[in-house]
């Protein structure tokens, strides 16, 4: 370790009193300046404030195996961005106030498996914020704000404890994961838009394009060589496009059919291409004119909403609602008056046409009423779009975590309660009546059950696993991060189990499964273990979501809820419930307070047009 420590003060170039005097062989490492050390061994280097210019050489730290946390805050360093990967087991990296004006690689952070906090405020990086850092499995602190990041911020993993993006010069819409931070830590970012902030995304399409020529000035040289060589290749191609489609149509004496030339809305926000002209010419007339059709029309699964098709789709003014883990979602408005959500799926490209259209009309079978049916769907090998009705109330994240004004009543717990059942009527459902599938649902989470204006819940994204490519499936679904998954690579029914289990312990603690492990402990957490380690079989306040208000004496009920979810996320799938099982003892729940004048929800109760009157004096209040 000293030699190394040693190699490292060769590489810096430290102006005034540093007090690495300190660092020489005369005393072991663990006693020099800004060594901090843990059994004896170098755990972490602080060297705030002291003046250090130059760049980093962390090859020279590679040596020390117990190294974790790096800060280098309030210096002057500059140069390239140091390569941390190569420290693979650090905790924590602060560069915050330095004098760097780089772009970060895009790789940057890849395979750092135990970061999480990275802090690199008060810069000048620039370029785009590196994909590498939304994929760090533990992050939970990012400070990026204060220096001149540009282009989208990418999609991250899982909610962060603390980050900051503001003072940038980031654009385009803010991912749907972060949608309900505090909008001040975007601010300063003139062309980002989207919840949490005000300025709605009316044209995601033309936010994310690179800056026009008013951005001029700030453009390089390089730039504009670099965009003239890029302008030559891309005329070369159009030339060459045009003279094999000129030649193909030659060859087949097939007229194309005419393309539509205006461009709708909600094309031009999703930047969905129309049916492909060129791809057929090399089919008979017929086949050519029977697929063109196929691909320019939607296929309808439910009948009493058949009253559109895709041009009037893709005409219809859309607003992009967010973008999940498999595309984004658009709300549209048709010009019959009908309000729509299309979303764009991603990651769909591997299954077959047939076996995609036959699990479509498998799902376009289902029929229950916490399911929210599929409307329609377009099918091209590269374009997949679903579309359901528009619904109001938004999703049970939304309600659990968003912002809540004043004035909207609690989420109590007979909402709640009736979520939970009608979450497990729906999975019941969907259990038998897709038998075939390793987990009907597969992609259960708080954002996936919409609410009805009486606050039922509806289940979406069900029933997709055989559609989506097997590697981001493994890597996105829910399904997917289930213990069975991760210890031995199974998904069975009871994964859909499990899930429900996570979702009813969000809804009883307003915790969002995603945002754990907690910042302060070292363990590795999820919110089943944080329930248990706190829960010790009684009521326990810290616990439950204080937005539950006034408990209405249901605390008994309440405790058996929590025991449901806990043994529905039981880690060994034979002891864990089936969902019959579940849904009965939920049913059970429910029967008990069959009769309960009591028993009222304050959200079903202002949908029915009725006054609140479940709230006790005496209850419980949690707020
Ligand atoms: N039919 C709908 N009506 C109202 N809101 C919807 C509808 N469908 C989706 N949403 C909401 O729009 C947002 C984006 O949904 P989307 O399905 O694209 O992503 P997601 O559910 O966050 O993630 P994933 O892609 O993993 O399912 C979510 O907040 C979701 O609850």
């Amino acid at each position: 370790e000293t030699e190394s420590l040693l190699k490292f003060k060769k590489s810096l170039v430290i102006g005034g009193a540093s007090g690495l005097d300190s660092w020489d062989r005369k005393n072991p490492p663990c006693k020099w300046f800004g060594i901090f050390c843990d059994q004896g061994y170098v755990w972490g280097l602080r060297l705030e404030n002291i003046e250090l210019a130059g760049s980093l050489d962390i090859e020279a730290l590679t040596g020390l195996k117990s190294l974790r946390s790096l800060s280098f805050m309030n210096n002057k360093l500059r140069g390239p961005f140091p390569s941390f990967k190569k420290l693979g087991a650090l905790k924590s990296i602060y560069l915050s106030n330095n004098q760097f004006d780089v772009t970060i690689p895009k790789d940057a952070f890849d395979g750092m498996g135990w970061l999480k906090k990275i802090h690199l405020e008060h810069n000048k990086f620039n370029g785009e914020i590196p994909v590498s850092v939304a994929k760090i499995p533990k992050l939970l602190e990012l400070r990026l704000d204060g220096n001149q990041f540009t282009g989208q911020i990418p999609e991250f993993t899982h909610k962060l404890h603390i980050l900051n993006f503001s003072n940038n010069a980031l654009s385009g819409p803010i991912p749907n994961i972060l949608r309900t931070m505090d909008p001040k830590l975007f601010e300063g970012n003139k062309k980002l838009c989207g919840k949490p902030l005000l300025t709605e995304c009316y044209s995601p399409y033309n936010l994310s394009e690179e800056p026009k020529p008013s951005s001029k000035k700030k453009t390089s040289k390089f730039l504009y060589i670099v965009a003239a060589v890029v302008a030559v290749i891309l005329a070369l191609l159009i030339i060459i496009g045009l003279i094999i489609v000129l030649c193909r149509r030659r060859s087949y004496k097939q007229p194309l059919m005419s393309p539509d030339s205006g461009t709708s809305s909600l094309q031009k926000r999703a930047g969905i291409q129309k049916g492909d002209k060129g791809q057929y010419c090399c089919h008979s007339k017929n086949r050519v004119a029977k697929r063109m059709i196929h691909t320019t029309k939607l296929s309808f699964l439910r009948d009493d909403k058949g009253n559109f098709d895709l041009p009037d789709l893709l005409k219809s003014s859309a607003e992009i609602m967010g973008s999940g883990c498999f595309g984004a979602s658009y709300k549209t408005l048709l010009s019959n008056g009908s309000m729509m959500v299309v979303k764009r799926f991603k990651h769909m490209d591997s299954a077959g046409s047939e076996e995609f259209q036959d699990n479509m009309k498998r799902l376009g079978r289902l029929n229950h009423e916490n399911l929210l049916p599929i409307v329609a769907y377009y099918y091209k090998k590269e374009e997949k779009l679903f579309v359901s009705d528009f619904i109001d109330n938004g999703s049970l994240a939304d309600t659990l975590h968003g912002h809540r004004s004043l004035e909207q009543p609690n989420f109590d717990w007979p909402t709640r309660l009736n979520i939970v059942k009608g979450v497990g009527r729906g999975l019941l459902y969907l259990h038998k009546n897709l038998p075939s599938l390793m987990a009907p649902h597969g992609h259960l989470k708080s954002s996936n059950v919409l609410l009805s204006e009486n606050f039922e819940p509806l289940l979406t994204d069900y029933g997709l696993i055989p559609m989506i490519n097997a590697e981001s499936a493994q890597e996105l679904m829910v399904a997917y991060k289930s213990p069975e998954y991760l210890k031995q690579s199974r998904v069975t029914k009871k994964t859909d189990v499990w899930g429900f289990g996570v979702l009813i312990l969000e809804i009883l603690t307003g915790k969002l499964p995603e945002s754990f492990p907690q910042s302060d402990k070292e363990s590795e957490e999820d919110i089943t273990s944080w329930v248990k380690s706190i829960f010790k079989g009684e009521w326990t306040q810290e616990l439950f979501d204080q937005e539950m208000g006034k408990t209405n004496n249901c605390e008994g009920d309440i405790l058996k809820l929590l025991r449901i979810g806990l043994s529905c996320s039981e880690v060994d799938v034979e002891k864990r419930l089936d969902i019959k099982e579940v849904v009965e003892k939920l049913e059970d729940l429910m029967k008990e307070r069959e009769g309960d004048d009591d028993f009222y929800s304050t959200y079903a109760s202002e949908a029915d047009g009725r006054s609140s009157r479940g709230v006790s004096s005496e209850g419980i209040n949690l707020s």
